[in-house]
């Protein structure tokens, strides 16, 4: 599902991040670990098709990303690729749903009301649907930015600290929320964190 080879990145002449190959199968749940500045976001970037890797391969769902032209990349995260953000990035303008039809448009879907009632209701948030961003709560926000992530049914979900600004109960829903719905899609689950309150909840680790 993922597999990375010889993969190195330098951002500069004195600072360059060398990768472990790494493999994981479909349906896999990993955790991405490392100190701070062991260049988690960078492997984070790289695997979600933004930072193009100064040597190696990335493959994800069978597809050496880097050998895709830009639009074909665009297109190809938009659809297999489902990102979690520390803090959630949902256009403030938009409702939770017009977002949510939005992230479907930007992978050429089409529109799709149903799918996204049957993700809000996994979410337990069907009834914030017609909300905007800035009056949902820090937890409601951060099961808005899952629905965002999973909408299109991503073979990979990747999230980058996603428990870290919340308390222990939103932490430990938002943890069981991305394990359900990488279950319920059948993706595969790369969750990169210094959270201590989740190292246990996993079997695969990949360290930096
Ligand atoms: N644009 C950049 N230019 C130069 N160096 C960079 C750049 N981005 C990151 N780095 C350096 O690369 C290293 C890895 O950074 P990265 O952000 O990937 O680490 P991280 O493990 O995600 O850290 P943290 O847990 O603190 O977020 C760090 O030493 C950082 O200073």
């Amino acid at each position: 599902m993922i597999s990375i080879k010889a993969l190195a990145h330098a951002y500069n002449q004195d600072k360059k991040i060398n990768f472990d190959d790494w493999q994981v199968s479909k349906g896999e749940q990993w955790l991405l670990l490392g100190n701070s500045g062991s260049g988690k976001s960078t492997l984070l970037h790289i695997l979600t098709g933004i930072l193009s890797p100064s040597t190696g391969q990335v493959e994800i769902n069978e597809t050496e990303i880097y050998q895709l032209k830009p639009r074909e990349l665009d297109r190809f995260r938009a659809l297999h690729i489902g990102i979690v953000f520390q803090r959630p990035h949902l256009i403030k303008s938009l409702t939770i749903q017009e977002n949510l039809l939005m992230a479907q448009s930007f992978a050429g879907l089409p529109e799709n009301r149903n799918r996204i009632q049957e993700v809000l209701e996994s979410l337990a948030i069907s009834a914030s649907s017609h909300q905007y961003p800035s009056t949902l709560s820090q937890g409601q926000l951060q099961r808005a930015s899952i629905a965002r992530a999973v909408i299109n049914k991503p073979a990979l979900l990747i999230a980058d600290e996603p428990t870290s600004s919340l308390d222990d109960q939103n932490a430990g829903t938002v943890l069981r929320l991305l394990k359900e719905q990488t279950e319920l899609n059948q993706s595969t689950l790369v969750i990169a964190t210094h959270d201590q309150r989740i190292k246990e909840a996993f079997t695969h680790t990949y360290t930096l």
